[in-house]
């Protein structure tokens, strides 16, 4: 980003004077002080724990100012709600650069369908999108004031875990084209119902500029909650747009659509991911990328990977595998989600823990904390793994029965990964549903291998 302090205090609405402070250009900002450099802006975030604890940290750091809520002794522009002022400063930082957002949503496919979108519109334009899963109420934000200062065109991923979430992201994005990829199944939403699911998706059009478009699927579900006055494309079988020629090989797909004459070719499987593409072939034609240069950034797709998602394992059981950001925020988020969700019949709950890394001298407490995440009513079997992770496992042995904390200690002589992967193939069963979360480092990825 790049915004002076002046005038990012005065987007924020300070509520302090801060006309003493030197008028500095800020470059970054971040909620997470191990990310902190000099001369960066810290965002204290309510998380797993109040980021204003971390204030300190981030001026060791390098920060040469943080928002606070409270009168604080170090350089601070004091607001109401750090959260919201972020969410103000990003939608201010889009109207200044004018930059032409386009944003995805939908249960599946949304990452797929960002990933070529964006390395479509890169053949011709400077464009930025979504990395991870920074497709939330801050995440958003976050992408937003990250995107690289000649940026034409940045494509957000809006995801949605209550009703009301999209209309916040759509409201602060202002696309000009959204794009609705899938109506999912209600068991894996908070919503209950597809049509609620539906309603809340739809939520992306209140934000989107006048002239702009919704592209949907035909799927009737949402015809009561399309908008009145904006252009509406429809996509699948004999709809606006839709999949001519469709030849599937082992690992990769050739297709011809009804609004292009090349043929296209993904280098992955599924009849879905050409329904992906051409949902992406298509805003990249009413961007103007020339359909040679559709052709070719579709043909060398690079897909993002580690995203939150769901998978069957191959005896059938329910993966949530978030391996991305491992940070206690994230790790006490996907727990909550996870233990919302209703067990299968008969299926069990299955949680997979691992360390979180650099979180300093505070990792012991951090990992402890955690404790108050997990609920011993809504999960059947705990899984620790790593060397932080003991004192979580020596708190969870007090809180759940004794035969449902496996803890696998990780030190340097012997990986337990491989003792875990076993345990695991021993007791998960079809009607399962298994959480798997940890640092990057952890290699979890290495048991969805050996699962799926
Ligand atoms: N709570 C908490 C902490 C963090 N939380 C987050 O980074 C965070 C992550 C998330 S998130 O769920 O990962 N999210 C990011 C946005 O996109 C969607 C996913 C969210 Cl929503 C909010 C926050 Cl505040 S990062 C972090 C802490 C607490 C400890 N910090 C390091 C540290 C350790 C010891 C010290 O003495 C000082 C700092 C690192």
């Amino acid at each position: 980003m790049n915004l002076t302090l002046h005038e990012l205090a005065r987007v924020v609405s300070a509520k302090n004077d801060v006309s003493a402070y030197p008028n500095l250009v800020l470059k970054n900002i971040e909620f997470d002080s191990r990310l902190i450099q000099d001369g960066d802006i810290f965002l204290p975030l309510k998380g797993a724990r109040d980021g204003h604890e971390f204030i300190p940290t981030a001026f060791d750091k390098g920060a040469v100012v943080t928002l606070s809520e409270k009168k604080i002794a170090f350089p601070h522009i004091l607001v109401t709600n750090t959260e919201q002022a972020f969410q103000v400063l990003a939608a201010y930082y889009l109207e200044k650069t004018k930059v032409d957002v386009i944003a995805i949503t939908g249960s599946n496919g949304k990452t797929t369908t960002k990933d070529m979108a964006a390395q479509i519109l890169e053949t011709t334009y400077k464009t930025y999108k979504t990395q991870g899963n920074y497709n939330n109420q801050i995440g958003l934000p976050y992408t937003v004031l990250h995107m690289p200062e000649d940026t034409q065109k940045l494509v957000l991923e809006m995801g949605q875990d209550h009703m009301g979430d999209i209309h916040l992201l759509s409201t602060l994005a202002k696309p000009k084209l959204a794009v609705i990829t899938l109506i999912g199944e209600s068991h894996l939403e908070f919503f209950g119902t597809r049509d609620k699911i539906a309603e809340g998706k739809l939520q992306i059009v209140d934000g989107l500029v006048p002239g702009g478009e919704l592209i949907a699927p035909a799927d009737k579900i949402i015809n009561a909650y399309l908008p009145e006055n904006q252009k509406i494309t429809r996509f699948g079988a004999d709809s606006d747009i839709h999949i001519v020629d469709l030849y599937e090989y082992k690992d990769a797909l050739r297709f011809t659509v009804n609004f292009l004459d090349e043929q296209l070719m993904i280098p992955i499987p599924g009849k879905f991911n050409a329904t992906n593409a051409m949902v992406a072939a298509y805003i990249g034609m009413l961007e103007g990328v020339s359909s040679e240069n559709i052709k070719r950034a579709l043909a060398d797709l690079v897909l993002t990977k580690n995203r939150v998602e769901w998978l069957k394992a191959s005896n059938g059981a329910d993966i949530l595998s978030d391996v991305y950001n491992a940070n206690p925020t994230a790790m006490r988020l996907i727990l909550e989600t996870f233990q919302t969700i209703d067990r299968n019949p008969d299926g069990k709950k299955i949680a997979v823990l691992a360390d979180m890394k650099e979180l300093g001298e505070q990792s012991p407490q951090l990992h402890r904390q955690m404790i108050t995440a997990l609920d011993p009513q809504k999960l059947d079997l705990l899984y620790l793994y790593g060397e932080e992770i003991e004192p979580l496992a020596a708190a969870a042995m007090t809180v759940f029965e004794p035969d449902a904390v496996k803890y696998f200690r990780k030190d340097n002589e012997k990986d337990a990964l491989d003792a875990l992967l076993k345990d695991l193939l021993n007791t998960l069963a079809p009607q399962d549903q298994l959480l798997l979360k940890g640092s990057n480092s952890m290699k979890l990825s290495t048991l969805i291998e050996g699962l799926c």
